[in-house]
């Protein structure tokens, strides 16, 4: 048996994003990447992997194609297997650049979740598992969005939850940073692949960074920021090491709060008859752990939610779906958040012309404006369930 102690050093937290294995090559990049932190910082290192851009998407298609209200048991059972074939596939990538890495489980994490077991909230998060791990080998891979429920049962923390893992780990272990790498350059005033003017923000206050989350920009999660708050952990939000401009990124909890446009390119739109029938239908939704955004147009009370979401149908019973309307949110540096619901294939033109109210002159921007091409889904993504017809849901 290995003799167990806590590491010397405070460990390293770093989350890579689906988009980093965006094919298998991107698996050694990372361990590559990792390699050298560990000899650079002589830290132990905790790797916290998302499933390959893609996957759970197609996970969650694959699951509406067999149930319109699947179990949450069984939702949480398959959307969890794309972060456990991540963090096998990486842990093999440390393996062959000559690092030993362990491969972790939900069940060693150390994050508690009690709820929805598809959605599940953390409710803490201790060191599990890691210390023993970090003690045994230089670095741990944890994988992203997974945490256990009192049963010991694996539960998932919601879609696109591996930010809120890596933060939850990172307090849990006394890491005083969390480094959290993705396809763009870190926060920006609205998303780089959608309004190419868009400016990075050298800091963010961790208000700022919720507000733009809970207003839907995927870039960081809510519950990770908030945690971060309440754990003290520093937040940084880097473009992957291996992009043409590798430096910068976005301390989050160090500036002020910002101006930004958000799509939101995941939800959908629903129409209620009365106000009154949309606010009772946003509180169960909210409820659920569903992140729904509730906004007038001349049509109607409308909210917004997550696309794809399971077990939303009984309480959208009275409502319609626009099919064609995706959500544009302005937030004011005044701090009002002005909402405007365009046909879906206007919302990228709408979000540049809202940016340009915002940041009138390309003159003074506070960061590189950048031009990230196309987003990829990784072809290995059905390495799980290969699916005929793909559609519009969240990757
Ligand atoms: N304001 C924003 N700034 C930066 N990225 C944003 C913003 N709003 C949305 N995004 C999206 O967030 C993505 C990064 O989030 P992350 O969870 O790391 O992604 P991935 O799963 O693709 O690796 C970007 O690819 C971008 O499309
Ligand atoms: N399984 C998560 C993974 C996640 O958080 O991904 P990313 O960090 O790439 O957004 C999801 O897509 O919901």
């Amino acid at each position: 048996m290995t003799a167990r102690r806590v590491p010397d050093g405070r460990p390293l937290v770093l989350k890579f994003g689906g988009s980093a294995f965006a094919d298998l090559d991107g698996y050694h990049r990372v361990a590559r990447y990792a390699a050298g932190r560990v000899a650079e910082d002589r830290r132990p290192l905790v790797v916290v992997a998302s499933a390959m851009s893609g996957t759970t998407g197609r996970l969650q298609q694959t699951l509406d194609h067999l149930s319109e209200d699947p179990p949450a048991d069984a939702a949480a059972m398959l959307l969890t297997t794309g972060e456990t074939v991540s963090v096998a596939l990486l842990a093999a990538a440390l393996d062959a650049e000559g690092v030993t890495a362990r491969p972790l489980q939900a069940a060693d994490t150390g994050l508690l979740a009690e709820g929805p077991g598809d959605r599940a909230k953390l409710v803490s998060a201790g060191p599990g598992a890691l210390a023993g791990a970090l003690a045994a080998c230089p670095v741990a891979v944890v994988p992203g969005g997974q945490a256990v429920d009192a049963d010991g049962r694996t539960v998932m923390l919601g879609r696109n939850s591996s930010d809120l893992s890596a933060v939850a780990t990172a307090a849990a272990l006394g890491a005083d940073t969390c480094e959290l790498f993705s396809d763009v350059p870190g926060v920006c005033t609205a998303d780089p692949y959608l309004v190419p003017e868009a400016r990075t923000l050298a800091r963010i206050s961790y208000e700022g960074a919720r507000r733009m989350s809970r207003h839907g920009a995927k870039v960081v999660h809510e519950g990770a920021v908030d945690w971060a708050e309440r754990g003290g952990v520093r937040l940084l939000c880097r473009p992957f090491p291996w992009c043409e401009a590798p430096d910068g990124g976005t301390a989050v909890g160090t500036g002020p709060e910002a101006a930004a446009v958000v799509v939101h390119r995941n939800s959908d739109v629903w129409c209620f008859g009365s106000g009154r029938e949309r606010r009772a239908a946003g509180r169960r939704l909210g409820a659920e752990g569903l992140a729904v955004a509730e906004f007038d147009t001349a049509g109607g009370a409308c909210l917004t939610v997550p696309a794809g979401a399971r077990g939303v149908a009984r309480h959208l019973r009275d409502a319609r779906r626009l099919d064609d309307l995706c959500l544009v949110t302005t937030l004011w540096p005044d701090g009002r958040a002005e909402h405007t619901a365009v046909p879906r294939p206007e919302a990228a033109a709408e979000a540049r012309r809202r940016h340009a109210l915002l940041y009138p002159d390309p003159g003074d921007a506070t960061g590189r404006a950048v031009r990230p091409s196309a987003k990829a889904r990784s072809p290995h993504s059905d390495v799980l369930v290969g699916l005929a017809r793909p559609d519009r849901r969240p990757s």
